[in-house]
């Protein structure tokens, strides 16, 4: 199979569309993003890296990070997490609050953005916010093998300023005592955490250990179980789109996380690691064209965690 003629061929195919969908605006930064752009970035279990079109361009990986700050989490505490985090699909947008009162303060699943505050609010037990942040991003550094990956601070405190909504969950998850530390300093690193900048080659390495049994095979780094790498992998096919999970698993059938930046990390047990990036998203908040480049390198490899 010749996945330098597929990933070459996706980012042709799709040159037409690009400008389909609409970049997010409810964060000033985010909203200056050119939006015809298309990256894509497959890193095989055996150590190759394929990549084209904007594979190099550096954006905002947004809620990918809550992937890898679940992560961190479940190394912390263990399967105790589940008390305080369900993992369950929401069938709701990412922002919302309704289910928070009937469940009690405790989120569907760690990937709405209710359950990453509840995630971050567990990495930062025992930390100052600026600690935590630093502790993510040597974990980032540590997975994707990258010592350059940084935190865009703009990002970080153009959300800060305009977050009213996640202000809304997680003041509400605190009064439920779902969240031990303070509003601002939990949010403070959650901003941070999404603000973090890659671009498609580096997201596709770090998540090579979800597609080899917890291990990244580029450096033979052992980062979790095989088992955490399985489960997480579970959760990310089921509610790492929001309310397009099921969408995604239908047209793709791989286990992916995306964000508002338009990127999203899907993972081929066994086989790759797969990074896309366009800007532009569709009406859940979910890269547009991203979602369709992965639904044709699922066709053209036969990638599909339901069969070929
Ligand atoms: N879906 C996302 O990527 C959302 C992340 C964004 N930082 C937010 O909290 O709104």
């Amino acid at each position: 199979m010749d996945l330098q003629a597929i990933a070459d061929d996706i980012v042709r195919d799709l040159a037409p569309r690009l400008g389909e969908g609409k970049v997010a605006d409810y964060i000033p930064e985010l909203a200056k993003v050119e939006p015809e752009q298309l990256g894509i970035a497959i890193s095989t279990v055996d150590g190759t890296t394929y990549q084209a079109g904007d594979a190099q361009t550096i954006f905002s990986v947004q809620s990918i990070s809550k992937a890898f700050m679940l992560t961190l989490a479940l190394g912390k505490v263990g399967e105790t997490i589940w008390r305080r985090v369900g993992r369950e699909p929401s069938g709701t947008a990412f922002n919302s609050i309704v289910q928070l009162e009937h469940e009690h303060g405790i989120p569907r699943n760690p990937f709405i953005n209710a359950g990453a505050i509840v995630v971050t609010d567990i990495v930062l037990s025992g930390h100052r916010p600026r600690e935590a942040i630093g502790e993510f991003l040597r974990f980032m550094h540590y997975v994707a093998d990258d010592d350059s990956l940084y935190i865009d601070e703009k990002v970080a405190r153009s959300e800060q300023r305009t977050g009213y909504r996640n202000y809304a969950l997680a003041n509400f998850m605190r009064g439920f005592d779902n969240l031990k530390h303070p509003v601002d300093h939990v949010l403070g690193v959650y901003f941070h955490q999404c603000a973090l900048a890659m671009n498609c080659v580096q997201l596709s390495h770090a998540g090579l250990f979800l597609a080899n049994r917890g291990t990244n095979p580029l450096t033979g780094f052992s980062v979790v179980s095989p088992r955490r790498a399985r489960r997480i992998n579970a959760i990310m096919l089921t509610c790492g789109h929001y309310d397009g999970s099921g969408d995604f698993a239908f047209r793709v059938g791989l286990p992916g996380k995306s964000g508002v930046g338009g990127g999203i990390l899907a993972v081929a047990p066994g086989k790759a690691s797969i990074a896309v990036w366009s800007p532009a998203l569709d009406e859940t908040g979910n890269s547009l064209l991203g979602g369709v480049a992965l639904e044709m390198l699922a066709a053209r490899t036969g990638w599909s965690v339901f069969g070929t």
